[in-house]
């Protein structure tokens, strides 16, 4: 595991933004961190990357304790709401990163250009950051995070700026990442973009994790029923409300929520052996969004 935590908490005043957080991430993954606003996620990467301090728990990054400076060396992040220097260059503010790492000359002048192409600010070097459109300051901020070869890459909604066309290449670099054997951490509430290139996710409502596993794992959680039905007896709608604690009927459709695949025939024998008559069935897998909705305000009633 590339970084674990153990009930990692913090707390401002009365309230726990992150409360007992336990997540381990592989290392050579995208680890998709989801949740809506104000859950907690940005509270957590600080403290993963060493910008606060938790109130109680444990966590290891790159194998060693919080705060490490080998550790943090190693380390990537791209905060949220970020604002470089105006004024400066887009190389100029590389450079200034780079001595901020204690990079030699030599190094600059191999990784400067290379994290430019990266990010695909290649040639708009020698303009002021200032000048730069949202999309390339997201970019010009990923070069920074990228500048120093981190085994780990925290980034928080890095594509939160941008338009489709920016979000597909961001998310071509962090792919690229993955290839070269990188660890990303994204912080995203764009289901989307997590259900197309994360390995793995945790969802966290309100600083608690509601959620965890693979796409897979997860999205088989819950299982949507759609049928067709006339005659649907009072017996028939008894046995399907057993059989699942959601389902919803307007006039011949039936919806219902299952936990299992195996119970699909359950469904369809409840409603026949009633005296229902079926006419179709569908079923299909519930959509992180459905299930990041659903978990969601479950955590609200
Ligand atoms: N410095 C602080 N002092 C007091 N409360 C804070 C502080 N920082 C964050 N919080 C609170 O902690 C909770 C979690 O905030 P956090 O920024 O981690 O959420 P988030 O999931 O990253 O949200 P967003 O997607 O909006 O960035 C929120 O209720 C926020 O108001």
């Amino acid at each position: 595991m590339i970084l674990e935590t153990n009930e990692l908490t913090k707390i401002y005043g009365a309230k726990a933004a992150c409360s007992k957080i336990c997540l381990s991430v592989n290392e050579g993954q995208i680890f998709g961190f989801l949740g809506p606003n104000g859950a907690g996620k940005s509270t957590l990467v600080k403290m993963l990357v060493g910008l606060l301090f938790p109130s109680s728990g444990t966590a290891r990054v790159l194998g060693r304790p919080l705060g490490d400076l080998g550790a943090r060396r190693k380390i990537g992040y791209l905060p949220e709401n970020f604002r470089y220097q105006d004024w400066l260059r887009g190389e100029e503010l590389l450079s200034f990163h780079a001595s901020l790492h204690g990079m030699s000359g030599a190094e600059r002048k191999q990784r400067i250009p290379a994290v430019l192409e990266q990010v695909g600010l290649a040639g708009k070097e020698k303009q002021k950051v200032g000048s730069y459109s949202k999309g390339m300051q997201q970019r010009v901020g990923l070069a920074c995070a990228l500048l120093h070869d981190p085994e780990l890459i925290f980034l928080d909604e890095p594509t939160s700026a941008l338009d489709p066309l920016g979000r597909r290449e961001v998310r071509e670099i962090m792919l690229k990442l993955r290839d070269d054997g990188k660890t990303v951490f994204l912080n995203s509430h764009l289901l989307s973009e997590v259900e197309m290139i994360c390995d793995r996710v945790a969802i966290i409502n309100k600083g608690k994790i509601v959620a965890g596993g693979t796409l897979d794992e997860l999205l088989s959680q819950t299982i949507e029923v759609e049928m067709q039905v006339d005659g649907l007896t009072r017996a028939a709608l008894e046995e399907l409300t057993n059989l699942s604690g959601k389902i919803a009927v307007e006039g011949r459709h039936v919806n219902v929520t299952l936990e299992h695949s195996e119970q699909i025939p359950a469904l369809a024998e409840a409603v026949v052996k009633n005296g229902g008559r079926l006419y179709s069935l569908g079923a299909k897998h519930n959509s992180l969004e459905d299930l990041f909705v659903d978990l969601i305000q479950r955590g609200d009633s």
